[in-house]
């Protein structure tokens, strides 16, 4: 076993819901003693201003480029982490002394891995200053520098998780349904593949803001009242996406949500829970053998209607879906939780990612160290 460090990992994902904030003990290899979690949900105001970022991300032509308000909203975003820290650190009685590193992820505004191109709202340095921590950040860039898709990166968490999963059967498969779904499939002999798998759930938060003035379809309740328009749901699940030899990571502006006249409320919620679980089988074709269990992790899995249909659509294939929590995970906090252990992994200069997780030419590390003084 190595060094047991402690860490923080801070997550804001594509879904723009808030901060998700863990604490992992670690070697960055199979010793991983999970902990405390704390979701800190952002204001609307923030929401809007990071639907800004969004927007004015789409000039970037370089990595650092920080064209509008940009560079603010950088500062904005980074305050907020270091008061989450702060929070996370208050209501727990834990001293800062106690943690070792911050895995900080910060905001994806865009991502064109076929220019390879990521990048990712954060400032790490300013992070360190503010909460007297060392501060592990940007980890996506090398692994594109080195011909990777730059994520997925939580397989390498979710490899070192697989042999505590309650009644494990292998394949396992955990699923992450966030704003954009990805996976990550161990095999028997270890053997991992992982990919994004297709749209998750900022179709469906699009389609019912737009539609009910509601970030999102709690329960699947929406959804649940509805029928799935067929038409509409092929126009996803025939996109080149599913049937490109090559895997491909996804941004979220890459599927689109339907227009007011393709369905009406209920209908246009129910066919893209429907999309969103047949996404994830449909994308299963790429695997070497089909998972006997799908773990499912992200927000996702608390929309009824999707995990229904993911339950149907696995159990012909003779396989068992659960959530996180019956495989004895948060499924909250399982990406705050990789950025912690990546953050430890980036310290140790072990390998965020591999062949078969982002395509990337070998195992390679990445991150860069923003020490706190
Ligand atoms: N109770 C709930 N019922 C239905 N859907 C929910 C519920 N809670 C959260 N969600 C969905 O989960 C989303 C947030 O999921 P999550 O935090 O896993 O995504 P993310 O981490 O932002 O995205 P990504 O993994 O793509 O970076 C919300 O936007 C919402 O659509
Ligand atoms: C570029 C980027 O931020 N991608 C996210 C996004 O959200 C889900 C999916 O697309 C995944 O590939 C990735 O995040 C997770 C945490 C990852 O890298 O493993």
């Amino acid at each position: 076993m190595g060094k047991i460090r402690t860490a923080i990992g801070l997550m804001s994902g594509t879904s723009m819901d808030g901060i998700d904030v863990a604490l992992v003990r670690t070697d960055g290899e199979a010793h991983v003693e999970r902990g405390l979690f704390l979701g800190m949900p952002y204001d609307p105001a923030f929401r809007d201003r990071l639907k800004l970022a969004l927007e004015q991300a789409k000039s970037i032509r370089r990595r650092e480029e920080r064209p509008g308000e940009l560079a603010a909203i950088e500062r904005e975003l980074t305050i907020r982490h270091a008061s989450a820290v702060a929070e996370f650190l208050n209501r727990h009685g834990l001293d800062r002394s106690s943690i070792d590193v911050v895995g900080f992820h910060g905001q994806t505004v865009l991502h064109r891995p076929d220019e390879a191109l990521t990048v990712q709202l954060g400032d790490g340095p300013l992070l360190a200053r503010e909460t007297g921590i060392a501060v592990v950040y940007d980890m996506r860039a090398n692994d594109m520098l080195h011909g990777g898709q730059g994520a997925p990166l939580v397989p390498a968490y979710h490899a070192a998780l697989a042999g505590t999963v309650r009644g494990t059967k292998l394949p396992v498969c955990f699923v992450n349904i966030g704003g954009i779904s990805n996976l990550t499939y161990i095999g028997a002999e270890s053997a991992i593949a992982a990919y994004d798998s297709g749209p998750g759930n900022s179709l469906i938060d699009q389609w019912v803001e737009t539609h009910a003035g509601i970030p999102f379809d709690q329960g699947g309740m929406i959804a649940s009242e509805g029928k799935i328009v067929a038409k509409l749901a092929d126009r996803y699940l025939n996109s080149p996406f599913f049937t490109a030899g090559k895997r491909r990571s996804l941004d979220r502006n890459d599927f689109l949500p339907p227009n007011g006249k393709d369905a009406e409320l209920a209908d246009g919620a129910r066919t893209l829970a429907y999309v969103a679980a047949a996404s994830i089988i449909k994308s299963t074709g790429h695997l070497p053998v089909t998972p006997a269990l799908y773990v499912i992790c992200g927000g996702g899995r608390l929309n009824h209607t999707i995990m229904r249909d993911l339950a149907d659509l696995a159990a012909q294939q003779k396989s068992t879906v659960i959530s996180a929590e019956d495989a004895g995970f948060n499924g909250d906090a399982m990406e705050a939780e990789a950025w912690a252990y990546l953050a430890v992994r980036s310290l140790e200069a072990l390998p965020l990612t591999f062949p078969g997780t982002t395509g990337v030419r070998q195992p390679v590390s990445g991150g860069i160290l923003a020490r706190s003084r």
